[in-house]
This record gives structure tokens, C-alpha cells and sequence, in this order.
């Protein structure tokens, strides 16, 4: 199992808890969780992801329990093992795509040999010397795709990948995050309120009640 988050329980107001059911990968799986805005999506994925601590309950990741790694130790395994594709791209706007890559790979001290197939996978080799405020939005978005698998991560998490996407990349998007999660045999979650991904990934769960 490469994701295991059992037994969790959240509130940021203890009249108000989140339902957060269990969530159980095997690598290579793919899962989406569905829910209104508000209903605590992000909240899910950044539990997930280590950025913040249940109230109770465990999340192991490759069987760590990542609530027991302290500061630079977490942040090295995140790096090495976590991909995350924010809603609003995380990427470092004065530098170059490329070298957000390669940022990526020395922070987790990883090689940089992903750079080269994963650009030209995403269709964006040809803008590696471009800097990221000179891209459009549909780009942008894929660099942080790129820069979320070039530690060829064990999960890879996508928090509404598709928001500002019209219907054809949107598909795209969608697409392109499940075949790079299949091709590194990664486990794929993505939290989205956009019904149009719906029928892309059958194992589901709606959190927050029906949509
Ligand atoms: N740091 C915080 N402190 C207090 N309440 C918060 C905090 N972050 C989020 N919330 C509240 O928790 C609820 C869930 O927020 P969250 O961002 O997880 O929802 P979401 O499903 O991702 O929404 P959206 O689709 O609009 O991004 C919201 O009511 C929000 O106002």
C-alpha cells in the first residue's frame, strides 16, 4: 500500500468536524474525491500531503508515518516521495522552466534526468528557456505537472487541476495526470468540485454530501 490515511479527524472548530472517510492506495491507483466548495477538499489533500496535522488518526505514505518525521527530515521525504499540483501553480515565476525543474530535483537530491522526456511528454520542451510569467495558463499548469513528477514521486496529488480549464484541456489535463501517474507507477489522487472529471476515474468518494 502506498497511501494508507486511517481513522482521521480534522475540525479547525470543534462544533464543526470534517467527515473524512478512510482513504487506502495501492501504487498505480487512482482515486478522485468529490465535494461543494467548502465541503474541505483541500483540507483532505494537505493532511495527505503532511502540510497539516490531524486531530487524530494516522497517515503513512510507503508505510512512513509522515507525522513522525520532524522539519527538514519531512520535507525531504515529501520532495522525494510527494508530488503536488496546487490549484493556483506553485511555480517560481523569474526562472526558467527548466530551472524550477531542476530546483525540484536538488531539494530532493534526486538527478535531473526526468527533465528532458517529461517536457517533451507535456509538450513543452520547446518553452524550457522560458521564463514562467511569459507562459499561458494552460502551460504554467503543465510545468507544475512536470515539476510535481520529476522526483518520480510515490503519490501524486492534484488539488482542482482543471478549475480555470476550458472542456478540451481539461480532458487533457486529466489525461495527462493519469498516464505519467500509470507510466511511474505512482498512486493518483485529485480533489476536484468540476463534474467534468468524473467520468474519468471511477473509484470515488464525495465528501461534504451529494454535489
Ligand atoms: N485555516 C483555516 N482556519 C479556519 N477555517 C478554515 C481554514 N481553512 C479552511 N477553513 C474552512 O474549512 C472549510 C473547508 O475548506 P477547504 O478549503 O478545505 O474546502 P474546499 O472543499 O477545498 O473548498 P474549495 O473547493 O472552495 O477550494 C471551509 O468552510 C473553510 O472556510
Amino acid at each position: 500500500m502506498i497511501l494508507r490515511a486511517n481513522n482521521i479527524e480534522f475540525y479547525y472548530d470543534p462544533k464543526q468536524k470534517f467527515q473524512i472517510p478512510d482513504i487506502n492506495l495501492d501504487s498505480g491507483e487512482q482515486m478522485l474525491i468529490l465535494g461543494k466548495s467548502g465541503s474541505g477538499k483541500t483540507t483532505i489533500l494537505n493532511i495527505i500531503a503532511g502540510l497539516l496535522k490531524p486531530k487524530s488518526g494516522k497517515v503513512e505514505i510507503g508505510g512512513t508515518d509522515i507525522y513522525t518525521l520532524k522539519g527538514s527530515q519531512f520535507d525531504k521525504f515529501r520532495g522525494k516521495n510527494i508530488g503536488i499540483i496546487f490549484q493556483k501553480p506553485h511555480i517560481l515565476a523569474p526562472l526558467t522552466v527548466e530551472e524550477n525543474l531542476q530546483l525540484a530535483n536538488f531539494f530532493a537530491k534526486e538527478n535531473t534526468h526526468l527533465i528532458a522526456p517529461l517536457l517533451k511528454e507535456l509538450g513543452i520542451w520547446d518553452k524550457r528557456k522560458a521564463k514562467i510569467n511569459t507562459l499561458s495558463e494552460g502551460e504554467a499548469q503543465r510545468v507544475s505537472i512536470a515539476r510535481a513528477l520529476v522526483n518520480k514521486p510515490k503519490l501524486i496529488l492534484a488539488d482542482e487541476p482543471t478549475a480555470s480549464l476550458d472542456d478540451q484541456n481539461a480532458a487533457a489535463v486529466v489525461r495527462l495526470l493519469q498516464e505519467q501517474a500509470k507510466k511511474y507507477e505512482a498512486a493518483l489522487i485529485i480533489v476536484t468540485h468540476d463534474q467534468r472529471v468524473k467520468d474519468h476515474i471511477p473509484n470515488q468518494i464525495i465528501i461534504g454530501g451529494q454535489l
